[in-house]
């Protein structure tokens, strides 16, 4: 496919919201929004690159989130503009020259599809426009300025447009150039294209593409994403495992926590990374499994493990996991430290759990918690973790828990 490039837009104001801060960085199901719109980019397989578009002040705090998210095809991230297509046409600027289509998204829509996103951007690659839409389900009725119905609109004809909309690029600058020149306003980048009298194909879109914009729309996002991971149908039969982790607070090291590098005078000591919320999350998961420990499948005096990412080590146990026929229901951890405040990281630490066991981020819960001062943890010596984890056998019944050895 053509060079494929992304532009996606979250430097709208949020006042239908109505919550005083911009609803892009609101949870939803454990993960802010943005950073779920973000991953469809990150796990498109033909986008190469994207620029994140927020509002002004806002930019440093977007970048910072973004490399705890692990955008690792973010390119920039620019400031937006007064309206929608402000703040699209500066992501424009900010593409490289060698980008030939181009995905405009909403950072609003957390929902999409990277198969959706793939279908765009190959149907714009054909058409030169293209746009994910759904055809309109209720009657639609225009209005007058007096409240009552001028006409009903014919439904059959009608679609809602969502994003990502894409556009060869050099034509979408164009539209853009020409909206700057004639003071032309629009909603939508298709609307642009249109007026140059180019041709945008409708790419059929699916109804939970929705855009957050009201309270409620938040709730029905928890609502779609909970029945898909299947949170709210319980599967048996269910296996549950306890992990236990502590690890010493030493000067020179970084600390890790959850995959964070968390900004402290001091680090954790260890084989590995020393990751102790990851630690006490693999003994839980491979408690839950009937598969021991981690000490049995990553021995600390293995120099193959030595100053290795825990969460890389997570990457096994899940697939250990698998192989043995168990998915990973719901995993809840507490950190124990005095210091530092963590509350900041722990969507992030979330965020890299859930991606290393390759589920969703409502999935893992976690939680910080200090011990009054009193204790190992309460005098800084060191951090301990404790995690739950909940599996159920995908193949309908447990699996026989026998020890199979370490891994590799
Ligand atoms: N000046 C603007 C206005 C909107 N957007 C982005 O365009 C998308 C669609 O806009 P909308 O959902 O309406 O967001 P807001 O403009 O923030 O909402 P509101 O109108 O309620 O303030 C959002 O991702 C929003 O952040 C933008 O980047 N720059
Ligand atoms: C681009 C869009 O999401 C397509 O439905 C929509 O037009 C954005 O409109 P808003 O007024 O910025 O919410």
């Amino acid at each position: 496919m053509d060079s494929v490039f992304g532009v996606v837009v979250a430097a709208g104001r949020s006042v239908r919201m109505g919550q005083g801060v911009n609803k892009q960085f609101l949870p939803l199901s454990g993960l802010p929004v943005l950073a779920r719109s973000l991953r469809v980019f990150e796990e498109a397989v033909p986008v190469k690159g994207y620029v994140l578009v927020m509002a002004e002040g806002e930019v440093d705090r977007a970048s910072r989130l973004a490399c705890e998210w692990g955008c690792r095809k973010l390119l920039a991230v620019v400031p937006g503009g007064e309206r929608r297509q402000d703040s699209v046409r500066k992501g424009l600027e900010a593409l490289p020259a060698e980008a030939e289509i181009v995905l405009v998204h909403d950072g609003a829509r957390p929902l999409v599809g990277v198969e959706e996103l793939v279908a765009v951007a190959s149907e714009a690659a054909r058409w030169g426009a293209a746009t994910l839409a759904v055809p309109v389900k209720d009657t639609v009725k225009e209005a007058g300025t007096d409240g009552f119905v001028v006409r009903t609109l014919p439904r059959e004809v009608l679609w809602l447009t969502q994003t990502p909309q894409g556009f060869r690029y050099s034509l979408l600058r164009e539209a853009h150039q020409r909206a700057e020149a004639e003071k032309i306003t629009a909603t939508d980048d298709a609307s642009l294209v249109e007026v140059l009298g180019h041709r945008v194909k409708l790419v059929p879109g699916s109804y939970r593409n929705i855009k957050i914009t009201t309270p409620e729309d938040l709730a029905v996002a928890e609502a779609l994403l909970g029945i898909e991971g299947g949170i709210s149908m319980p599967l048996a039969p269910l296996r549950v495992g306890f992990g236990y982790d502590v690890h010493r607070l030493v000067t020179g090291r970084p600390l890790i926590l959850g995959g964070v590098n968390v900004p402290f005078d001091r680090g954790l000591e260890g084989h590995s990374d020393a990751d102790v919320l990851v630690h006490a999350v693999m003994d839980a998961l491979l408690g839950a499994a009937g598969q021991g420990d981690i000490g049995r499948h990553f021995p600390d005096h293995d120099p193959r493990y030595a100053g290795i990412s825990s969460l890389l080590l997570l990457e096994r146990v899940g697939r250990l996991l698998a192989e043995k026929g168990f998915a990973v229901n719901n995993i809840d951890a507490v950190v124990v430290a005095q210091a530092p405040r963590l509350a900041a990281y722990i969507p992030s630490m979330e965020f890299n759990i859930a991606r290393s066991l390759d589920i969703d981020a409502g999935r893992i819960n976690v939680k910080a918690t200090t011990t009054e001062g009193l204790g190992f943890t309460g005098t800084g010596e060191g951090i301990a973790a404790y995690a739950v984890a909940a599996v159920v056998s995908s193949r309908g019944r447990p699996e026989n828990p026998l020890p199979t050895g370490a891994l590799d």
